[in-house]
């Protein structure tokens, strides 16, 4: 089962639950039941389901709830903490500073990712102004000082290496003393892929982390690992003091349960999520949205930032203040795909909507994709403007469409076809229709002095309706508790993306 897959269940059991005219101990155990079946058929350890069944229970006293209570929601809400806490050790990892330097060591299975995710970590930080540089003392895999080799020449980041040398310690203390005397801040040390049979190289990874002394070392896991990730999780944690966890492939059908096992047997947070092959397919895990994202609740905290990320700033105040009066054009389309075609690699802010991205460039299909978003924007080269600027697609008649074909040599098949894409993407997007966006660093802002007064004024007023407008938007901050979690859940509020998700099904 993969994760969209869980978080599919997950909502379609709370969905059932509220369809009870009743909510009884009953009709909660079976709700239990159906997400603990789903977790555990994604390969979440049953020791770590039977407990959050156990303390959902607890916080959910049916019989404390006065009646008016939305039962629901609590419960909703409780599922929501829960999965939070699995996710959630409870400290976070040591955070390297940028200009002091900081040494990084990389450990995982072998073929798990981490030479490919060493490259994007020393990518996304070089992008963000740092001065990485990688060490591969890796001297096991035959290939690997290439592999590492080529993804930094590409990225731009120095490297250091051996042919020759078969010692990994010998490799990993001379490169990271030459890099400290280099000044570089973020000195990454990429080690052999072992597994928890394989004493010897779990004595040798003790060993490199002894001579370079690392701030921090990150255990990467692939996600489709599945039952096995608490117990290798936990062989590397007995070696070496892992201090956080990169999960990779989240791209794949991996289930994704792992990811649950692998915090509570290291005890370090997941800090990133690996999303593809290429170098900035990499995303920063938090675990909120993540969750929120699981539970097809969207996730506007990091669909915000993906905005401010990718689309060029001269573009964002347009572009947010269409998204939030809903109105999509073809020129809007236009512009969104010159972006993606400028960018690369793709979806990076649609995917953050539930729907959106998976169904116009499908992973492992992007050149495909990109063929398609290049034969989409010729056709559009032949449209006029008030075609490109329209919101009614009755606009399009069949003799433009035939004229818009023969401009553009294309069939009128294809010109339909395009149209079809533009019809879908409108609907998704008028559903944005009312938000009201905080601008960049205003998410902060808004979370240290949100009230249910503030939110409300945010939210679009569909989803102010699905909470039970002011009355219950109250009672569901007063559950939260703080502020913070409730800017995080800003996307989980009212389960507008739930409802989107059923919706686009
Ligand atoms: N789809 C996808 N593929 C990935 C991701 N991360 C890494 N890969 C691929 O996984 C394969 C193994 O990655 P490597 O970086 O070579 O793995 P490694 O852990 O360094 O391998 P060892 O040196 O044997 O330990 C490569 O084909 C990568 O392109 C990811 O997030 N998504």
């Amino acid at each position: 089962m993969v994760l969209a897959q869980l978080g599919g269940s997950i909502s379609r059991a709370l969905q059932q639950m509220s369809n009870a005219t009743v909510i009884d101990e009953k009709v909660l155990n079976e709700c239990l039941n159906e997400i603990s079946r789903a977790l555990l058929q994604s390969d979440v350890q049953f020791r770590m389901v039977r407990d959050m069944q156990s303390n959902i229970k607890k916080i959910v006293n049916l019989d404390d709830l006065a009646t008016g209570h939305n039962k629901r929601r609590i419960i909703q809400q409780a599922v929501f903490n829960e999965l939070c806490k699995m996710l959630d050790p409870g400290k976070p990892s040591f955070t390297p500073k940028k200009g002091k330097t900081s040494v990084i060591m990389f450990v995982g299975l072998q073929g798990s990712g981490k030479t490919t995710t060493c490259t994007k970590y020393a990518y996304y930080h070089q992008k963000k102004g740092w001065k990485p540089a990688l060490v591969c003392a890796d001297t096991f895999r035959a290939g690997a000082f290439d592999q590492l080799k080529q993804n930094a020449t590409k990225a731009k980041i120095p490297f250091y290496g051996s042919y020759m040398e078969s010692d990994p310690v010998k490799i990993a203390a001379e490169g990271v003393e030459r890099f400290k005397k280099e000044n570089c801040d973020l000195i990454i040390v990429d080690t052999s892929g072992r597994h928890k049979q394989e004493a010897a190289l779990f004595e040798e990874m003790r060993q490199v982390s002894e001579a370079t002394k690392p701030d921090l070392v990150i255990f990467v896991m692939d996600s489709s690992i599945g039952q096995a990730a608490f117990d290798q999780a936990q062989a590397f944690k007995q070696s070496v003091a892992v201090g956080a966890v990169i999960i990779t492939k989240m791209d794949g059908h991996a289930k994704g349960g792992g990811a649950l096992s692998a915090v509570a047997a290291t005890k370090s947070p997941v800090i990133f999520i690996g999303t593809g092959e290429h170098m900035d397919e990499f995303e920063i895990f938090d675990v909120k949205p993540f969750v929120s994202r699981l539970l097809g609740m969207g996730d506007w905290s990091g669909f915000m930032d993906k905005i401010h990320e990718v689309v060029p700033t001269d573009q964002q105040p347009e572009l947010l203040q269409k998204l939030s009066e809903g109105t999509f054009t073809l020129r809007l389309m236009y512009e969104q795909f010159q972006n993606i075609m400028k960018m690369g690699p793709i979806g990076q802010v649609f995917s953050m909507l539930p729907g959106f991205s998976a169904e116009l460039m499908p992973k492992g299909h992007e050149k495909e994709s990109q063929a398609k978003i290049k034969r989409y924007m010729t056709m559009m080269d032949s449209m006029t403007n008030a075609e490109l600027d329209s919101t009614n697609p009755k606009l399009m008649t069949e003799s433009r469409i035939i004229r818009i074909a023969r401009g553009s040599g294309r069939t009128v098949r294809d010109v339909m076809e395009m149209i079809e894409e533009y019809k879908r993407l409108a609907k998704i997007w008028s559903k944005m229709k009312g938000l009201k966006i905080p601008k960049k660093g205003d998410m902060s802002a808004l979370s240290r002095s949100m009230n249910a007064q503030h939110m409300s004024k945010v939210l679009p007023p569909q989803m102010l309706k699905q909470i039970g407008g002011m009355g219950g938007l109250q009672s569901l901050m007063k559950q939260m508790g703080s502020n913070k979690d409730m800017a995080s859940m800003f996307g989980g509020l009212g389960g507008l993306g739930e409802s989107m998700v059923s919706r686009l099904r």
